[in-house]
């Protein structure tokens, strides 16, 4: 599986997202490293709060499966410029995934920009943090 196929993936897994709210489908596509692709969308709820990101259900599919080793995440949206997952997810990614790990996020138009999780937040907090 290279790049732009994880991209694909995640395309199809945007046009599951449960956006009634917002209309702003997100997919995220997360590779592991035996292979398997795990699809995330965002799904929204009525008490916005609860909201979850494409980039979330996708890693916590593929945790709570115990499938717990990735290469990359893929994440795609309508956006002017490769979607930038949020804070949040940010952090979650920086805890579940490998520093070196790739993030390829892109849009509609095909802009694609690629970075690693360590780029994706300088500083995270980590469990390090906590001894
Ligand atoms: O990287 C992102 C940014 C936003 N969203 C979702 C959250 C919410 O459902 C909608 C608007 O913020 O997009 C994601 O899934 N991933
Ligand atoms: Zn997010």
């Amino acid at each position: 599986m290279n790049r732009d196929q994880l991209l694909e993936e995640a395309k199809i897994a945007r046009e599951r997202a449960y956006v009634p709210y917002s209309k702003f489908k997100v997919g995220a596509a997360l590779l592991t490293e035996e292979g398997k692709v795990y699809h995330g969308c965002n799904i929204e709820n009525a008490a916005y709060s609860m909201c979850n990101c494409a980039e979330r259900t996708a890693l916590f599919k593929a945790y709570s499966e115990g499938d717990t080793k990735y290469t990359a995440i893929a994440v795609v949206a309508d956006t002017k410029r490769p979607v930038p997952p949020c804070g949040a997810c940010r952090q979650v990614i920086s805890e579940l995934c490998s520093p070196e790990m790739k993030v390829y996020l892109t849009n509609l138009q095909g802009a694609v920009e690629e970075l690693t999780v360590a780029e994706l937040l300088p500083g995270a907090f980590s469990p390090e943090d906590l001894t």
